[in-house]
């Protein structure tokens, strides 16, 4: 080559253009459908197709609704960045970002799981969903929470409607939008937005004091756990069982009564052909102060030793 170079220069290999596959041009973002609404956007199912021939791969794709891009932009910029630096298995792969109108509104690109979420799949998969694969998934969400509190992040929703199936031996958690940094050394980040707030996921120290820690989140893998073992029938979610527990009280006396019977030690009860040993982890998730709960680490080991 470096002979011919010197004869003619022009067969000097040129360097291909710099292509950044982590842009997305809006204008081969194709919708599909939409895959779910949140208070201040939505995820659709979008095809890029830059060669316009449906060739192109699906992806998932979180935008801000226009009335609340002023106020969310931040966030979901946030989101981006965190998720962009999550790699892990067990959590859905950051894909890349779509700038549109000169990058005034930012969209979040990610894979798109097909299986959509547990919530969904496992009340229609009941009958070919064994104890064994639950177990598994609730393995792998141990793992990839583990992983994104040894980053110093909280999720702040973990919930079957946020774990999704890569396929039916692999799960994913699936979105972060709630998720934040303990950057500060006190180890609990204070919860602002009740607005939305998964009040019977959450803690009692969430509730009452408005503090998140690492161990708010295991709380919430508890309550994950319980809708696993009940299939996600929303008969008996988690709503439906605290609902009947505190009576249909209206408006804010909900979370006040909700206060009232996890101080008096009252949970979500074991679910059925939920063994023993089972339910009692999920206790141990459910301690009512923070430090005395299980770690994301213990839980793989006891669950790992359930497996076997
Ligand atoms: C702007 C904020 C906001 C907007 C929202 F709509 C939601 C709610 N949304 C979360 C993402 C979601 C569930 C999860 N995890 N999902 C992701 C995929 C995927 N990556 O493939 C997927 N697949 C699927 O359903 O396949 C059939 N579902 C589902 F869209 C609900 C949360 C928010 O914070």
């Amino acid at each position: 080559i470096d002979m011919l170079e010197e004869k003619n220069p022009s067969i000097k290999p040129q360097p291909t253009p710099e292509v950044d596959p982590t842009i997305f041009e809006k204008r081969f973002l194709r919708k599909i459908r939409d895959l779910g609404e949140g208070h201040y956007g939505k995820v659709e199912l979008c095809r890029y197709d830059p060669r316009g021939d449906r060739t192109g791969e699906l992806v998932a794709v979180k935008s801000l609704k226009p009335e609340n891009r002023e106020e969310q932009s931040t966030n979901l910029s946030r989101e981006i960045d965190i998720l962009k630096a999550l790699y892990h298995q067990n959590i859905v792969k950051y894909k890349g970002i779509c700038q549109e109108e000169g990058g005034q509104a930012v969209k979040l690109i990610m894979e798109y799981l097909p299986l959509g979420s547990l919530k969904e799949y496992l009340p229609r998969n009941k009958g070919k969903t064994s104890l064994s694969t639950l177990l598994s998934y609730c393995i792998q969400i141990s793992k990839g929470m583990e992983y994104l509190g040894s980053r110093n992040y909280i999720h702040r929703d973990l919930a079957a409607r946020n774990v999704l199936l890569e396929n039916e031996g692999i799960v994913k958690i699936g979105d972060f939008g709630l998720t934040k940094s303990l950057k500060d050394n006190d180890g609990y980040y204070t919860v602002k937005d009740d607005v939305d707030s998964p009040v019977f996921w959450y803690a009692p120290e969430c509730l009452t004091l408005c503090k998140f820690y690492l161990a708010s989140d295991v709380w919430s893998f508890g309550v994950t756990m319980y809708e696993l073992l009940t299939y996600c029938d929303s008969s008996k979610s988690p709503m439906t069982c605290f609902l009947d527990m505190i009576g249909r009280t209206h408006g804010q006396m909900t979370i006040i009564r909700l206060v009232k019977v996890l101080q008096e030690g009252k949970r979500l009860p074991r679910p059925e052909n939920c063994p023993e040993p089972v339910y009692e982890l999920m206790r141990r998730c459910w301690e009512q102060t923070p430090e005395m709960r299980i770690t994301f680490k213990d839980l793989v080991t006891k669950l790992t030793t359930m497996l076997q």
